[in-house]
């Protein structure tokens, strides 16, 4: 059957712990009883930017699928950034830390109707060091965590505990100054967390006040390890004392690290040491189908 209507999935096969097969049945199932041409897509890891914009442009789909975890729902938004498209998620990575902020509980069920739903946001992306940057990046401690964790031979929440007790012996807090429009923070930090969404892909809240589709981003600045400060951010309270912690919204930010080379991740992948990094937003980049 010839349809004007096009689906295109975006599958990675190796992301996550999940099986992609229920995830095909489910989306065969559907665009067959909706009338929807399906071309299915694998990342393959080499240029798969690239060959994804180019399927767009070719096929001109009503809607990209993408089921794979963060860095592959990001590597979908890169690839057809400009182009009016609608993303849909189906989580299939091993944090999810997107699919979590946009209220996708996982199961599979829940995320077909939500990416065939008519419900869309357009959410902003942030521009860190020439990268793109959807959900959480961070310089300082969680960076370094992403780091050991990834290095590490045990998974799941054990491998986690694990990293993060010796990831809290390894850090060392750094000297940094951030100049945000005529704003300058010079200050001691333990982390500086540039953030357009709210959590972790644990469930962590981390910016209580943010907001994808507001055309800003937040700059969390941590600057000692405090148990009342952390509970409140995790209880969704805004008002910090600033001698601990700091959150600032901003289009626009430059973070200098003064005394050293710090570890630095976007959206859950290490990305090495920095000694200055350059953010800013990028608004309306991507339209997501949500709940
Ligand atoms: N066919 C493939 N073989 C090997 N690596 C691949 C392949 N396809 C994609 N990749 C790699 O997978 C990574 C992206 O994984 P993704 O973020 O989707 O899943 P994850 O790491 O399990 O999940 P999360 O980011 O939620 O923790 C990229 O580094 C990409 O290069």
């Amino acid at each position: 059957m010839f349809s004007e209507r096009k689906i295109l999935l975006v599958v990675n096969p190796i992301s996550g712990d999940v099986d992609k097969d229920v995830i095909f049945e489910r989306i065969i199932e559907k665009t067959q009883s909706e009338g929807y041409d399906l071309r299915i897509y694998p990342t393959t890891g080499e240029k798969d930017l690239e060959t994804i914009r180019e399927m767009v442009e070719h096929i001109h789909p009503e809607r990209i699928l993408v089921a794979g975890g963060d860095g592959t729902i990001s590597l979908v938004a890169q690839a057809v950034y400009g182009i009016d498209v609608i993303m849909g998620i189906i989580p299939a990575g091993s944090a999810n830390g997107l699919s979590v902020d946009f209220g996708l509980s996982g199961s599979v069920d829940q995320a077909m109707e939500v990416a065939f739903g008519n419900n869309t946001v357009l959410i902003d992306a942030v521009s860190i060091n020439g990268d793109i940057s959807l959900h959480l990046s961070d310089v300082g401690l969680n960076a370094l965590l992403v780091k050991n964790y990834e290095n590490s031979e045990t998974r799941g929440k054990l491998g986690y505990a694990r990293e993060m007790l010796k990831t809290l012996s390894e850090h060392e807090n750094f000297q940094v100054r951030i100049t945000a429009g005529d704003q300058v923070i010079e200050t001691d930090a333990l982390i500086v967390i540039i953030a357009n969404a709210q959590k972790y892909g644990t469930g962590v809240t981390i910016n209580p006040a943010g907001d994808m589709s507001d055309g800003m981003f937040e700059l969390v600045i941590a600057k000692k390890l405090d148990f009342i400060e952390t509970a409140k951010i995790l209880a969704g309270n805004t008002d910090f004392n600033p001698e601990i912690m700091q959150v600032i919204s901003v289009e626009k930010a430059d973070i200098e690290c003064i005394d050293k080379e710090v570890h630095f991740q976007i959206d859950g992948e290490y990305k090495g040491t920095v000694k200055h990094v350059e953010a800013h937003i990028l608004k309306g980049y991507i339209k997501v189908a949500v709940p």
